[in-house]
């Protein structure tokens, strides 16, 4: 094995196979009692239709209804949140995410298109032109204030869908998905994830889904791997410890470096890790 990918696994956690049932209830029981210790009684979550999403909800659904039955507490629930861009190609993909597997206590729907725009239009009226791109960064933020909004107001807190095979690349938006109060997912790679989706019964067509954050409207649906130019197999083998092409191994290490800032908190004048 490289020794930067050593170094990754280590700080990623991520382990070479996984008990699926085990991974279940270590993750719920780490929601549990972070809901516990600090007296909050909501959890607040988007859910895209996607992967990870579905997995952060389902488990976040089961937490609530353990501290529920244990507690005998209704204020206990669970908010899943809608936040489609205006329409959204993958609505249907949601909506089962929500309706035939999550189960969520509580459905809202916030449709963030006139934000980001009137946020766009802001912008270029201050001089500063918003590419694509950018713009797809702003949407993503917007939706890390939508749920925030919910979780002040409800006394909740935001969970967040980062895992190993995005930490590893940082492919995320600062401060907009990577934006969250808890991420139970973290250390597990996308297959991993998908073993616990089938450990749970999700529908097949969830977890077999092309992982994609549909961002951006020049390119729509356009699926992570085109944009990192490494598949989700090869991200999952180097951090499960296996051997892949050195033209991979060199890409995710490449992500893993320019994206280092990501994974801390902002740079103060004392920090030496960016150096
Ligand atoms: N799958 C997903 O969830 C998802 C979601 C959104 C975006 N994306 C992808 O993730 C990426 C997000 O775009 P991004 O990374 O350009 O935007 P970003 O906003 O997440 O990060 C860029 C910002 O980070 C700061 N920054 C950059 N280099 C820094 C450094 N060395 N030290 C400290 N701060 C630094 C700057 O403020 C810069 O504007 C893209 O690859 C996009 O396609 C993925
Ligand atoms: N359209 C969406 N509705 C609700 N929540 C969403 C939507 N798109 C993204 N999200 C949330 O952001 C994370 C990250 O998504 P990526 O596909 O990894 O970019 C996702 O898990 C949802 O919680
Ligand atoms: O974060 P999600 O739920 O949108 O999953 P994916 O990254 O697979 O699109
Ligand atoms: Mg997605």
């Amino acid at each position: 094995m490289r020794k930067y990918q050593e170094e990754i696994i280590k700080t990623l956690q991520v382990k070479p196979r996984i008990d699926p049932q085990e991974e279940v209830q270590r993750r719920v029981k780490f929601m549990h009692d972070f809901l516990q210790k600090t007296g909050m009684k909501v959890l607040v979550l988007g859910i895209s239709g996607g992967q990870d999403s579905t997995l952060a909800g389902r488990l976040a659904q089961l937490t609530i209804e353990q501290l529920r039955k244990e507690t005998n507490d209704d204020a206990y629930k669970f908010i899943a949140v809608r936040l489609p861009y205006g329409e959204q190609a993958d609505e249907s993909d949601a909506m089962a995410a929500i309706n035939d597997f999550i189960k969520p206590d509580r459905v809202m729907r916030v449709n963030i298109k006139p934000a980001t725009d009137a946020m766009v239009d802001s912008l270029t009226v201050a001089g500063s032109q918003i590419s694509d791109f950018n713009k797809g960064n702003i949407k993503a933020r917007e939706r890390m204030i939508v749920q925030y909004a919910i979780a002040g107001q409800f006394g909740g807190a935001v969970v967040g869908t980062d895992h190993a095979a995005e930490a590893v690349t940082g492919f995320y938006t600062k401060f907009g998905d990577g934006g969250a109060d808890i991420t139970p997912l973290a250390g597990l790679d996308k297959r991993q994830g998908k073993q616990l989706l089938k450990l749970l019964g999700a529908p097949a067509k969830l977890y077999d889904k092309t992982p994609t954050a549909d961002l951006e409207e020049d390119k729509p649906m356009r699926p992570d791997e085109e944009a990192l130019g490494v598949r989700y197999e090869e991200i999952d083998d180097y951090l499960e410890g296996r051997d892949v092409s050195s033209t991979a191994a060199d890409k995710i290490e490449g992500w893993y470096t320019r994206t280092q800032h990501k994974r801390h908190l902002p740079i103060a004048p004392l920090d030496t890790w960016w150096k």
